[in-house]
């Protein structure tokens, strides 16, 4: 340690003789017991507290947080010709449950993947807590606080569920060449990181299932493993790609339950999800995407009254002046419009599929004229 005072990356790092070689344990390798110790306080915030604190934050896009934990700027991603990712800026405030929305494609997942360092950006640069974050690799990016879950979990089937969970402690020492040589570093290490992911089971209430393949696990299951994996090492911050997809409704109150629980416990989420129930239900600040930008930010139950986001929902559908009576009922394209989004939304619906996306309108009924619409064609033919 430099005999300045000033404390190096290395000096809360346990260093082992052996014989004449001290063994430095790899700066970049989490430390469970380390990483739970040195991390910052958590933030708690009460409900009304959260209410007071983004009832000051301006709805626009980009807009500043009182105390954000993520900050991005000008980041970018681009795959052939397709710009996936345009952000010029987002800041996360620390604490709160953020939900990104936006139809397919908007670029979600890629923006998961740049900012927890799966994927690398053309250009941009974002932090954690004011560190940046730029050329760190994933597990770099977890030591520091922040993990991520994928939208098709990535459970190893003919693995435990227990083994499963332990694999949240990446870096451990004993993958470490050098501490081969010293397995009284890493077993310690392997008592703590099983106890760990123990505790986190019975928290998910897995524990039952700890020595099953996590092959037998229900959809449901599989996402409350990876949470529980993304756990692992005590992140500040958790980004949850669609955590409820492919989840029965039965667990799914469960894993809202989770992600709550989680918020009270100080830990940030910013979670995308396509069900705009659960999104009003659990978020405390809502983020849009749209064609790779953030395109609106928003109150959960004040989303329906922006404008960008009901056109990125409808598509080009929204362009036309809407025309209603007195009684407040469509008429003449309007009401040719609202049957066609009703009927294309009840097709959607009956197959199966969800509304994520604008829907397909079909083809206008060529002799249909609208109430109090004129038929120009027939006008222009007298
Ligand atoms: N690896 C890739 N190679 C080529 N194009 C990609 C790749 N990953 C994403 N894209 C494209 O980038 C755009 C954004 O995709 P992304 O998956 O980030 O959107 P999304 O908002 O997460 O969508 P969804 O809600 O369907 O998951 C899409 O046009 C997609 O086709």
């Amino acid at each position: 340690m430099p005999d300045d005072g000033r404390r190096s990356a290395h000096d809360d790092e346990p260093s082992t003789p052996v014989g004449d070689t001290e063994i430095v344990v790899d700066e970049t390798a989490p430390d469970i017991a380390g990483t739970r110790a040195t991390r910052r306080d958590l933030t708690t915030l009460s409900a009304p507290e959260r209410s007071r604190l983004f009832a000051e934050v301006s709805p626009a896009p980009g807009s500043p947080k009182p105390d954000p934990i993520i900050v991005v700027d000008n980041i970018s991603r681009t795959f052939g010709g397709i710009k996936a990712v345009q952000v010029d800026h987002l800041e996360v405030q620390r604490g709160a449950i953020t939900g990104l929305i936006g139809p397919n494609g908007a670029g979600k997942t890629t923006f998961f993947n740049l900012i927890t360092g799966f994927d690398k950006p053309d250009s941009g640069t974002w932090s954690l807590n004011g560190e940046s974050l730029g050329r760190m690799v994933p597990h770099q990016v977890a030591r520091r606080g922040m993990v991520r879950t994928f939208q098709l979990t990535k459970a190893l089937s003919k693995l435990s569920v227990l083994d499963n969970v332990k694999l949240g402690a990446t870096g451990q020492r004993g993958e470490h060449f050098l501490a081969a040589l010293a397995p009284w570093t890493w077993r310690k290490q392997e008592a703590e990181i099983t106890e760990r992911a123990h505790e986190l089971l019975r928290r998910f209430k897995l524990d039952a299932k700890a020595n099953d393949f996590a092959g037998s696990l229900s959809g449901g299951q599989r996402k409350l493993l990876e949470m529980a994996r993304a756990l692992m090492t005590d992140p500040e911050i958790v980004m949850l790609d669609e955590p409820m997809a492919g989840v029965n409704p039965a667990l799914t109150q469960s894993l809202l339950e989770h992600i709550k629980s989680l918020r009270d416990e100080g830990v940030t989420v910013v979670f995308v999800e396509h069900d705009m129930d659960v999104i009003r239900d659990i978020s405390d600040w809502v983020v849009v995407m749209a064609q790779g930008q953030i395109i609106a930010e928003s109150l959960p139950d004040r989303l329906g009254d922006n404008e960008a986001v009901v056109d990125a929902y409808l598509g080009g559908h929204h362009d036309q002046a809407l025309e209603f009576d007195d009684r407040g009922q469509p008429v003449g394209a309007t009401a040719v419009l609202a049957e066609r989004v009703e009927a294309a939304i009840e097709a959607t619906l009956e197959e199966g599929g969800d509304l994520s996306e604008p829907v397909e309108l079909p083809p206008v009924d060529p002799g249909r004229v609208a109430p109090g619409q004129v038929d120009t064609d027939k006008k222009e033919a007298e």
